[in-house]
């Protein structure tokens, strides 16, 4: 595969990527395997901030930072003189996760066969800020889904979490949530939204458990008081992975909370960064078990480590084989929401009683699937795949149009997802195929390059007038992000060290535009250097 370092028409708009160097896929493994990472975490590596506002006296929330063993237990040794030492609080910091899609392979991986999944450019992005020694709370805003509560530190069931034969320590591989854990946090969310209808309340339960099973799996009483704030540019529930993201926010900034991650910091080993990728992937999928239940872990796999991820199932009693494609192309993408509401399970029972009904019939379909995403994976860890070159995107354009036509025989599209093909094909810019379950949901189109403003801007404004929702996204961009500490700028400007982005400044950024303008990890003028990542990518 070529290097590219580009800026590549998006409807009359850059689109912005970055220079990796790429060599052929990795077969490493995160997610399902078996532990190996049970070595002691080193020491994180990430500058710390200039003093910011001001300079602070340490506060004990920083102390007790400082003097937290990895397993969470306080140490109480004072310096020399018994006095508190001048070192600068925890800044306050942000973290980012990508949604997904799948690229190749829904269904046909019900039935054994690979699937491919990439990460996408709309992202999640959690504000982590520590609050004074006297506030012994943690509190969470989440203005998407209207989520607001506080927990007072003190009152949470350390205990239970910490006992003998159930306290997890950072770098254990949880693969179930323990019942009993589960019980002795319930009571804790009882009294989250208590006057939201049971509908609501049932979303801000998921969301609050997946974080508060972390927080007690991986904190201790000691834990600083702190304040969570997220806001998402991926739409809820329409199969583009918000929850994984979330999920993987939130472990991500827990775990650099008690400093058990290594960097992230540019000249990192990739097989370092893995391991921390790993950490983080891990603990997402705990999370991803309080909102879901039995997730695959691919969706938490790919918003971690980003880029791409083969996948396949063949015994559905475990978890899919992951294997990831660490460089995976980053490629301009239309995400297309039909805004049709669609069930999963159903989707998949329609293709199980399919192939009751034609066994023969079905299998073929399958079979041709999983040769589809087999091409793919071939052309793409081809070293002349050049995602800057119009015939290796038409190679991939066309198996994207074949995989459609096989989910639509199996009878998984939807009129609103054809409509989109229609119009995408009626222009000629594209290559669509439907990504998920199906049945609504959304649809994603590869742009050729150069498409023309004209031709984008009649796409847009029909895909408008018929009631979708679009989202002009990257394809197989980076995991999950760092931006430490949280400043506007780079604080090289002058000797306050930048402005902090504070909580007020990112709960009032206006949608999505709003956020991804204040903090977003693909500014204006290419990424932001502020932001750090897990170079994952030999
Ligand atoms: N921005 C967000 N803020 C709070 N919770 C979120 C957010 N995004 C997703 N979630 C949680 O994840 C759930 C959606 O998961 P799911 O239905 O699987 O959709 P998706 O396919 O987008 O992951 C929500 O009901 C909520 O509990
Ligand atoms: C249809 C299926 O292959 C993908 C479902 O994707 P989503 O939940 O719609 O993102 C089901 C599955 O893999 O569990």
């Amino acid at each position: 595969m070529t290097s590219h370092q580009s800026r590549r028409s998006f409807g009359g708009k850059p689109l912005k990527t970055k220079s990796h160097s790429r060599s052929s896929s990795s077969t490493t493994s995160l997610a399902v395997e078996t532990p190996s990472d049970t070595s002691p975490s080193p020491s994180p590596s990430l500058d710390l901030p200039p003093r910011m506002n001001g300079s602070h006296e340490v506060s004990e929330v920083a102390e007790t930072m400082a003097h937290t063993d990895i397993n969470g237990k306080r140490k109480t040794q004072r310096s020399k003189y018994d006095r508190k030492q001048s070192t600068p609080m925890m800044p306050t910091f942000m973290v980012s996760a990508p949604g997904k899609v799948i690229v190749f392979g829904e269904h046909s991986v019900v039935h054994g066969k690979a699937a491919i999944a990439a990460s996408i450019s709309l992202r999640s992005y959690l504000l982590v800020t520590a609050l004074s020694k006297s506030k012994r709370t943690i509190s969470l805003r989440f203005p998407d889904i209207n989520l607001s509560h506080t927990w007072n530190i003190d009152d949470l069931p350390w205990s239970t979490f910490s006992a003998t034969g159930k306290k997890k320590y950072y770098y254990d591989l949880v693969t179930a949530l323990d019942p009993e854990l589960v019980a002795a946090m319930k009571p804790h969310l009882e009294d989250v939204s208590p006057n939201e209808s049971d509908e609501i309340r049932k979303v801000h339960r998921n969301t609050a458990s997946c974080f508060l099973y972390l927080l007690l799996s991986l904190g201790s009483p000691a834990f600083p008081g702190s304040l969570y704030t997220l806001r998402s540019t991926i739409p809820i529930g329409s199969g583009l992975g918000s929850s994984a993201s979330i999920s993987v926010c939130v472990a991500g900034a827990l775990l650099l909370q008690i400093r058990t991650l290594a960097g992230p910091h540019p000249d990192q080993p990739a097989e370092e960064s893995r391991v921390q990728i790993e950490r983080i992937n891990r603990w997402a999928f705990v999370g991803e078990m309080c909102i879901h239940g039995n997730p695959s872990g691919v969706d938490n796999t790919v918003s971690s480590q980003g880029k791409g991820v083969i996948f396949q199932r063949t015994d559905y009693s475990k978890p899919p084989k992951v294997k990831p494609l660490w460089h995976f192309p980053e490629l301009p993408l239309l995400v297309v929401d039909t805004k049709q509401a669609r069930s999963t399970s159903a989707e998949v029972a329609k293709v199980g009683a399919l192939k009751k009904q034609h066994p023969l019939i079905t299998e073929s379909i399958l079979h041709a699937m999983d040769k589809v995403s087999e091409g793919a994976t071939e052309l793409i860890g081809n070293d002349d795949f050049d995602p800057e070159d119009p015939s290796s995107i038409e190679e991939l354009g066309k198996l994207m149009t074949i995989n459609h036509g096989l989910l639509v025989a199996l009878g998984v599209s939807h009129p609103r997802l054809e409509r989109i093909r229609e119009l995408v094909d009626h222009e000629g810019i594209g290559w669509t195929k439907l990504t998920g379950a199906g049945g609504g949901g959304c649809a994603i189109t590869l742009l050729k390059p150069d498409v023309s403003p004209e031709k984008m801007k009649r796409l847009e404004n029909t895909l408008d007038e018929e009631g979708y929702g679009k989202f002009e996204t990257t394809l197989g961009c980076d995991g999950i992000g760092v931006l430490w500490p949280a400043v506007l700028k780079n604080g090289m400007e002058d000797d306050m060290g930048g402005e902090e982005i504070d909580q007020d400044k990112f709960l009032n950024a206006d949608g999505i535009e709003g956020v991804e303008e204040l903090v977003g990890v693909h500014g204006d003028n290419g990424d932001r250097e502020a932001w750090k990542f897990w170079r994952v990518e030999d």
